[in-house]
């Protein structure tokens, strides 16, 4: 007798009457089709890959999304036509917090603090976070992600205006532009006052080579300037394709003429330049800040320019927007300002609104964003290959969490991928986050997706282990099986548990369509759709019929039924596939078959 079948031996009274205590409720519509056993599952109606979902959609109602900032009217048209669109702007805080319990998504761009409090009360309904822009310094990326709200940017559209917008700052400084301009305008005209510096021949340096420092570099050439750029992240490769050397920090404050700021805000960034960074400057140096306020020490910034270190600044953007009317930091005269108009185009303002409104439609849809902040960013083609798989891992954790008895004291879980792919030809974090989510929606009232995946695991005290198994043969789907193994925990149903005692299931995509195809030792095939019952029975002729036939009397539609075993006429587990939840008094029947030693009801 296998381990399986001595557990199975203990278990069976206790377990006779096994009845799904799940409250995931979202089962199949009845299908139309007939009642027989050799029903083609791909037949059946399909879920839709739902990945982060807004709540309001779930019942069919519009969602409704808060524009709490002046965006595009083409984004707002295409939000409309989805949506119930809220144009409100310049809300205070509390109002913000009051509206955003009303709402599923919410679209800002700079001016807007989205903080802890909005997640907080907006009770679990805000889902999406649109940043109508590239910087999300203003949205609390730790605490939407604990709340699984998905935070999207629109980070290409509007690179071209910011570093046109740099260079034209680069040039009205070295010119006196601003200064010049408002003297003419107050009567004066002062030729000699206002003499300013080339820019050809000099250095620039780039802080920052991403997206608009690389544009901003690119433009500095073609004014004649020699470009250095210095960041830690960018491929070296990169920059000397448009003649730029990379350096380091010190060696590009200490060489640069002018020097052009292009990293986001971030803890590591903020302040970068401050009394001692300014103090390896070179005298006379010249600054543009396109890029957020918080980097440079502003009171550091006044003293650099009162001691002559630094000779010019023109700035966008400053720590605190808009600045204090006396900020002496705007008021001095060999100070360029403008009031962050940066990604202020026309042509800009336009594509961003596209570009977020596009992003924010689709992840309302249950689409995985490809700008998501916090979220992992998988390309349309590979989650077009993984998307049965990952309905796959989420259908496995919901099983195996079904199989276990008291589900909530689930601490170890084990998940085994074997593949022909290479490892890092498979991102598995699509299919941990979804086996996450099978695991702990059924036993919980949390919403766990794709953005609070890892951060619920680790609140649940839920340690998921991922081993991969590499296998022979072409690599032409990614993935062959997935098991899932619950470590130390007691089963409902003995047949599920491995040789080492853990609940294991395990499954394979057949014809793009996801199967169990192994429940313990026992191996069954039975797709992943609908609602599965397990038994467990000494193996004989008949059952199949008998069980058919209990389910056929109560009008519930079998649309898969297989026989696993170790031996004819041992021990057996029978996997059935129904489209209806069957009645309590159908289960009863079933487990009173005298053949039947156990038997479990699992809802998908
Ligand atoms: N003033 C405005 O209206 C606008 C401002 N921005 C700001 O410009 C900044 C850059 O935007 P993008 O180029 O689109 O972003 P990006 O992400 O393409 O580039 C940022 C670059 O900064 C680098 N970086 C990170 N830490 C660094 C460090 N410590 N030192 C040097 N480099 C570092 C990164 O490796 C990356 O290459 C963002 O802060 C954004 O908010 C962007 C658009 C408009
Ligand atoms: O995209 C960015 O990071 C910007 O700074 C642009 O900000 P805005 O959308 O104009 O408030």
């Amino acid at each position: 007798m296998s381990a399986a079948a001595a557990a199975t031996a203990t278990a069976a009274s206790s377990a006779k009457l096994a009845v799904n205590p799940l409250k995931h409720s979202s089962l199949l519509s009845k299908s139309s089709l007939p009642s027989a056993f050799s029903i083609r599952s791909r037949d059946l109606p399909r879920k839709k890959l739902t990945l982060v979902k807004c709540t309001a959609s779930r019942d069919g109602a519009k969602p409704t999304i808060l524009v709490a900032e002046k965006l595009g009217e083409a984004g707002v048209n295409l939000l409309e036509k989805f949506a119930n669109v809220d144009c409100s702007y310049n809300l205070t805080p509390e109002e913000l917090n009051t509206k955003i319990s009303l709402c599923d998504a919410l679209i800002v761009r700079s001016g807007t603090k989205v903080g802890r409090e909005v997640f907080e009360s907006s009770r679990g309904r805000l889902k999406v976070v649109g940043r109508a822009g590239v910087g999300i310094d203003n949205v609390d990326l730790s605490a939407a992600t604990e709340f699984g709200c998905l935070v999207v940017n629109a980070p290409t559209a509007n690179t071209i205006a910011a570093a046109e917008h740099g260079i034209a700052l680069l040039a009205a400084m070295a010119r006196n532009v601003s200064q010049a301009d408002a003297s003419v305008k107050a009567g004066e005209w002062k030729r000699n006052k206002y003499v300013g510096v080339s820019l050809v021949g000099k250095t620039l340096a780039v802080m920052g080579f991403g997206k608009v420092g690389s544009e901003v570099a690119r433009r500095a050439k073609g004014l004649g300037m020699r470009v250095i750029a210095h960041d830690p992240y960018a491929p070296a490769d990169r920059a000397h394709a448009i003649g730029v050397d990379l350096v380091s920090f010190d060696e590009a404050l200490s060489t640069a003429d002018f020097i052009s700021l292009h990293m986001p805000l971030t803890p590591a960034t903020s302040k970068m330049l401050n009394d001692e960074t300014f103090a390896k400057m070179k005298k006379g140096v010249r600054i543009v800040n396109v890029a957020r306020g918080g980097v440079i020490d502003e009171d550091a910034l006044v003293r650099a320019l009162d001691a002559g270190i630094v000779a010019q600044a023109a700035l966008d953007v400053f720590t605190k927007e808009p600045p204090a009317k006396d900020s002496k930091l705007v008021q001095h005269e060999r100070v360029t300002v403008t009031p962050h108009l940066g990604a202020s185009t026309m042509e800009a303002q336009e594509g961003v609104a596209i570009e977020i409104a596009e992003a924010v439609v689709g992840a309302l849809n249950g689409e995985l964003a490809s700008t998501a902040v916090n979220a992992p960013m998988v390309s349309a083609e590979v989650l077009a290959e993984l998307k049965p798989y990952v309905v796959l891992a989420e259908q496995l954790g919901r099983l195996a969490i079904q199989l276990v008895a008291g589900g909530s004291g689930v601490k170890n879980v084990k998940v085994t991928y074997a593949s022909a792919r290479a490892t890092d030809d498979l991102d598995t974090r699509l299919l941990r986050a979804m086996i996450t989510k099978g695991i702990i929606e059924p036993i919980s009232d949390v919403y766990v997706n794709l953005v609070n995946a890892d951060y619920t695991a680790k609140q649940r005290g839920l340690r998921i282990s991922e081993e991969r198994v590499l296998l022979d043969g072409s690599p032409e789907s990614p993935l062959e099986t997935i098991t899932v193994q619950l470590g130390n925990v007691e089963s409902k149903f003995a047949s599920a548990l491995s040789e080492s005692g853990d609940v294991k299931v395990e499954g394979r995509v057949k014809d793009g369509i996801p199967h169990l195809t192994k429940v313990g030792s026992f191996e069954v095939d039975v797709s992943l759709e609908g609602s599965i019952i397990l038994c467990s029975q000494v193996d004989q002729p008949g059952m199949i019929g008998t069980v058919g036939s209990i389910l056929g009397e109560s009008n519930v539609n079998v649309n898969f039924m297989t026989v696993g075993r170790i031996a004819p006429r041992k021990q057996a587990v029978m996997a059935i596939g129904v489209d209806e939840m069957p009645s309590n008094e159908t289960l009863k029947k079933i487990g009173d078959i005298p053949a039947v030693e156990e038997f479990v009801f699992l809802k998908l």
